[in-house]
């Protein structure tokens, strides 16, 4: 499976796991699970993480270093168009020019579901300004394919609500999304465990992000490794191609051909 590589955006990358970095106990914390993860995408709440806002504060880019990891700041915390375009903005300066971002604008606090009036107005503008936008958005197809034409270099559908930890409520949608898009496919939020992370691969999807299921987990490390296998499993069962589903059995050994019959 070396050769099995994607592309975002004219980068290159092996694993297809990208992470978040919010919920960990300390960055040291953060450090080792993203390692034993095998993440080379790490995305950052530029709202919410010191990478060089604040001097003197511990800098969580000297436990995840850009040289080693791409670094993929995103708009988490923002709830409109506006706020999120200069949340883009700043993350560029702090990054010296990086253009690569995660969108996303908020709906409510209680859900944080996609506004998807304001995440279609904040993509057009960041297109436009330079950025390649991964966009996270709900599970509607139509939303997505509007995206895709927009300029994204990514679309990312929720599995379910940010933090839920519910899995993925509409493999269906997915599906339809994955079929339509020319543009990668990463199911972003609501992943919980191992399974849920696995069935959003054999599904087609291109990679998955996550943030809690790991941070989250009683031990966040091995949780973090069990993602990784999880997702490469899920993979390469994609490519392998499943056996068609049947109402009735199928004798495992197959009468026809036996000696004697
Ligand atoms: C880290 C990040 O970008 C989150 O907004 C993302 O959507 C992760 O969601 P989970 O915490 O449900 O994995």
């Amino acid at each position: 499976m070396t050769h099995d590589t994607f592309e975002i955006a004219g980068r290159r990358f092996q694993s297809r796991l990208l992470i978040g970095t919010g919920k960990y106990k300390d960055f040291e914390e953060t450090r080792t699970a993203i390692e034993a993860s095998g993440a080379e995408i790490v995305t950052v709440a530029i709202r919410r993480t010191n990478i060089g806002q604040e001097a003197g504060a511990p800098n969580l880019l000297d436990f995840i270093p850009p040289e080693k990891y791409t670094i993929l700041p995103n708009t988490a915390g923002c709830y409109t168009a506006d706020e999120a375009v200069r949340t883009c903005r700043l993350a560029r300066e702090l990054l010296d020019g990086h253009d690569l971002v995660k969108l996303e604008v908020l709906g409510d606090h209680k859900t944080l579901y996609p506004e998807m009036h304001e995440t279609l107005l904040a993509a057009e503008a960041l297109v436009e300004d330079g950025f390649k936008v991964m966009v996270y958005t709900n599970d509607d197809p139509i939303a997505a394919k509007k995206l895709e034409e927009m300029g994204c270099v990514a679309v990312m559908p929720l599995g379910s609500l940010i933090g839920s930890g519910l899995g993925l409520l509409n493999p269906h949608n997915l599906r339809i999304i994955i079929e339509e898009a020319k543009v990668p496919i990463i199911v972003d939020a609501g992943v919980g465990t191992a399974s849920d992370a696995a069935l959003a691969m054999e599904l087609g999807c291109e990679g998955v992000l996550m943030n809690s299921a790991i941070a989250h987990a009683q031990k966040p490390v091995l949780m973090a490794s069990a993602m990784k296998k999880a997702i490469e499993a899920g993979r390469e069962a994609f490519l392998a191609g499943r056996m068609e589903k049947r109402a009735y059995a199928s004798a495992s050994s197959p009468l026809a051909g036996v000696i004697g019959q």
